[in-house]
């Protein structure tokens, strides 16, 4: 994660609403006349038809209510009671009916004995018949048609009422993820909740898996694009994988909220799951399946759904892969089958590891449901086929300076639409100006960079974070380009093959090969070993690639020295194969040969990076400023690596600070080049920065006189010094503005002191309204003992707890969350023990009576 990448505070991206499905309701039960319902038992050939005509909707009726157990129940009773009553009439030698519309006057009546058919009506035997052989039938269903009757009968769909959000639409196709496994003959869905793009990489990897070494048929999916309701109707014999990513605190992704709210409901903390079944949570090594501890309850409306989950998380938040569990009690609870074991990745140690634990475990489990087998590389039923088809163009190569600019804003500039944007429509904006925030001298380089909002008036609030879409440094493109022997500036246009397993189009289907390596694709990211197997490995030709690519497959400390530990990229990777090939005087007719759109499946797309906003709407309404650090480091073998957002952000400041160059070609203070020429175009058509907004929850008291103390060291200071600008104009403004303290830290002061001016400025006008607003600072090596901003706090504390406590102030972190957070709450209860004179234990609620009444935030990186 690039730093200053930051997460959403509480509760920050769930719209609430007051009427959820929780787990004390009892699901309703909902006949779905005019819903749609795929036969997944029939041919695939056979036409998936909508039954919502009134003909349709009543053989729908009918057919539902002919398999309903009622029916079947009614249907005996009835059998027996006209039995009974038959031979009871005829006991009593009356007439079970009018003979007289039936029988010819002179014929003598002869009264129907029991078991005596031949003598009944021929019409009371039809009756009878069919009633006995429809409950029959449905008795022994499940012999009789398997599984595949169930789904289609007594399963009721998840009550869409209870959650209004989700239910404002009408029913559509393209929304039903069983329609699409239907109509493309699939029978695993991998549905993936992702905030910064590993999620849904694992999910596009994992299909692969799957398909090639499982021969199962996988539809991925966005749930943001698909009704929830449609995950009932998923067929028995199928899957659902889940993989599901953490974000904010302990927050379902934005693209996983609305399944989410209508699952979980508003309160995900607070939501009590006390009374279902947990499973346990399991080390994905050890051999589970708890497919068998499971009672088939089809009165359940995801009674017919099996999954399997694995959660995307990191250790150091103090909610650890909530979404996971409490999606795993969830879908549980409402019937479904969990199929192996739940997988709980941790980022902090490494979640591509525990990814491959989980698989290993979860993987064969999943290929018995869809009945299918066989592992290992050599023995792969399914060929790798690339998903997308790569054709080259005879048009006018795209130049350098197009290439620089994304190819879908050319084009989409003017119909980009204001009122949505978000992460799949985001907006572009243009830089207006960048100021480096420490010294040079300092061993970091801070940028402060000011985006343009003023052609749209995009909504944001003081505290919010922006997202941004970085573009790729030239040295990296230009290598890929080279080793698979491209002209960059060539024209191509892209399609989605037959077999595609990736189903995420491209913002533009004609672009050029530089552009899409600059704008759409992750070049950096070292190849995972899947990858190597599924995609590079089919590829090698001659005996020393295959026997290198298989040593990295199979050999984990030979991966890690090779791959992570150098960080190495995938053009770095596949030059080593060229060098190998080289050596070994491999012939030009066996030489790796690897294609452009199988370098499409190989990589991750570039994901958003977010950032606090350090600048206050009220000040400036019409733009945002985003202050990051430039993460530069060199790898253990002394390889220097370049965080790809953050020298994006450094290079626009390169740019915007060189304004009178006139080349494509732009290249930074750290030596590294960028194609950026439209970024210094101030006209309307050449959007420069792709953007959006996520809204957070970390907000200033909306009563400007209640208090408030800030920590925020290093980078940590930027949605603080928006907090700060905000108080200092509504100071400026006459408005009474209460105790603003701000504890800040970085190395030295001549050096890092970030934003000194404007801070001094901002805190004279502050403490002349009120003595107790000021700045307090930790440089933490200007003196031989180190000093941190937690120190700085342990010498406040009277200020501390007289604001916080006594005046109901609140209390605000921003930065580090694996340490830095953790020891500044420690300081705060030792705060309340000292000052408040409470014991450890009255402290500790203390603090969560804070958070509890939300005077407590922390917007925290890990
Ligand atoms: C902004 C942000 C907030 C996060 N909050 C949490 C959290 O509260 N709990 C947790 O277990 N992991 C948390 N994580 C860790 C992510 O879930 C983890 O890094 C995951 O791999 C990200 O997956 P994605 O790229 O698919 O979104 C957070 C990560 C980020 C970037």
């Amino acid at each position: 994660m690039e730093t200053n990448a930051l997460t959403a505070p509480k509760n920050s991206s769930l719209n609430t609403s007051s009427n959820i499905l929780n787990s004390s309701q009892k699901p309703q039960r909902i006949f779905r006349f005019g819903s749609f319902e795929p036969d997944i038992s029939s041919d695939s050939s056979s036409e998936y038809i909508p039954n919502s005509s009134f003909f349709q909707n009543s053989i729908g009726a009918a057919v539902t209510l002919a398999k309903s157990p009622f029916t079947a129940f009614f249907g005996l009773a009835a059998a027996v009671l006209y039995y009974i009553y038959s031979n009871t009439l005829s006991l009593l030698n009356i007439e079970a009916r009018d003979s007289s519309k039936h029988k010819p006057k002179d014929k003598p009546t002869k009264s129907p004995s029991p078991f005596n058919l031949f003598e009944m009506e021929k019409l009371d035997l039809a009756v009878i018949a069919t009633i006995i052989v429809g409950a029959t039938t449905f008795l022994f269903r499940k012999f009789i048609f398997g599984n595949h009757i169930l789904r289609t009968n007594s399963i009721p769909t998840i009550n869409i009422q209870a959650a209004p959000k989700i239910a404002q639409h009408s029913y559509d196709p393209q929304r039903d993820l069983s329609f699409k496994m239907f109509q493309n003959n699939q029978n695993v869905v991998l549905i993936y909740g992702s905030q910064t793009g590993t999620a849904e990489d694992l999910a596009k990897r994992f299909a692969r898996e799957l398909h090639l070494d499982f021969n199962a048929q996988v539809l991925i999916v966005d749930p943001e694009l698909y009704d929830l309701e449609s995950l009932s109707k998923i067929s028995p014999d199928h899957i659902a994988v889940f993989l599901v990513s953490t974000t904010g605190e302990g927050e379902p992704t934005d693209n996983m909220a609305k399944w989410y709210e209508a699952l979980i409901g508003e309160d995900i903390f607070t939501a009590d799951f006390s009374d279902l079944e947990l499973p346990s949570f399991v080390d994905p090594t050890e051999e589970s399946d708890f497919s068998g501890d499971y009672e088939f309850d089809t009165e359940l409306p995801l009674a017919n759904l099996n999954f399997s989950i694995f959660g995307l998380g990191n250790s150091t938040y103090e909610h650890f892969n909530l979404p996971t569990k409490q999606l795993t009690k969830r879908l549980r609870s409402l019937g479904a089958k969990l199929v192996g074991p739940v997988g709980l990745g941790d980022d902090d140690v490494n979640i591509d590891d525990d990814f491959e634990k989980w698989t290993g475990a979860a993987a064969p489990l999943i290929a018995k449901f869809v009945s299918s087998s066989s592992t290992g590389i050599d023995s792969s039923p399914n060929k790798y086929e690339p998903s997308f088809i790569v054709k080259e163009l005879d048009i006018l190569p795209i130049d350098a300076s197009i290439g620089s600019v994304r190819p879908e804003i050319l084009e989409n500039a003017s119909s980009i639409n204001i009122s949505h944007v978000d992460s799949k429509h985001p907006w572009y904006c243009l830089p207006l100006n960048s100021k480096v925030l420490t010294h040079t001298s300092s061993e970091r380089r801070i940028i402060h960079l000011e985006l343009d909002l003023d052609n749209i008036n995009l909504p944001y609030t003081t505290g919010d974070h922006v997202a941004l879409f970085p573009t790729n440094y030239e040295t990296q493109v230009r290598l890929l380009l080279n080793v698979l022997n491209l002209d960059g500036s060539k024209p191509i246009s892209l399609s989605f093959s037959p077999n595609a397993s990736d189903n995420k189009p491209f913002p533009h289907s004609i672009s050029s090969y530089s552009s899409m390596l600059r704008h759409y694709l992750d070049i950096t990211l070292p190849v995972p070993k899947d990858s190597i197997k599924h995609v590079l490995l089919p590829y090698a030709r001659s005996e020393p690639a295959k026997a290198f690519l298989k040593k990295l497959i199979d050999d984990k400390d030979y991966y890690k020295n090779i791959i992570l530990t150098p960080v190495m990229s995938p053009g770095e990777l596949i030059q080593n194969i060229h060098t190998i090939e080289k050596k070994e005087a491999v012939s030009d007719d066996l030489k790796f040969n690897f294609t452009f759109s199988a370098l499409i499946d190989l990589l991750p797309r570039i994901s958003p990076r977010y950032y606090s906003i350090s600048s206050s709407n009220l000040e400036s309404p019409n733009k945002i400023s985003i202050t990051a650090v430039v993460l530069n480091y060199k790898t253990p073998n002394n390889i220097n690596r370049y965080g790809i957002a953050t020298n994006y952000i450094n290079a626009i400041h390169d740019t915007l600070s060189n304004p009178d160059t006139n080349s494509d070609i732009i290249f930074t203070s750290d030596k590294l080049s960028y194609c950026l020429k439209d970024t210094r175009k101030h006209s309307s058509n050449n959007f420069a920065i792709p953007i959006y907004i996520r809204k957070s929850t970390f907000r200033l008291p909306s009563d400007p006189s209640v208090p408030i103390v800030m920590v925020g060291p290093g980078t940590g200071i930027a949605p603080f010094r928006g907090f700060i600008r905000e108080r200092f104009y509504q100071a400026k403004n006459s408005i009474p503005v209460g105790p603003t303290v701000l504890f800040f830290g970085n190395r030295n002061e001549s050096k890092d002191f970030l934003y000194k001016d404007e801070l001094l400025e901002s805190f004279a006008a502050l403490s002349s309204s009120n003595k107790n607003s000021k700045v307090i600072t930790a440089f933490s090596r200007d003196q031989k003992e180190k000093i941190y901003v937690q120190d700085r706090m342990t010498e406040h504390s009277a200020l501390i707890w007289d604001l916080i406590n006594n005046q109901n102030g609140h209390f605000y972190i921003c930065g580090d969350g694996k340490t830095m957070s953790k020891d500044v709450i420690a300081t705060l209860k030792r705060i309340a023990q000292n000052e408040g004179k409470l014991d450890e234990t009255r402290a500790s609620s203390w603090f969560t009576t804070l958070k509890n009444t939300n005077r407590y935030a922390e917007d925290v990186w890990a």
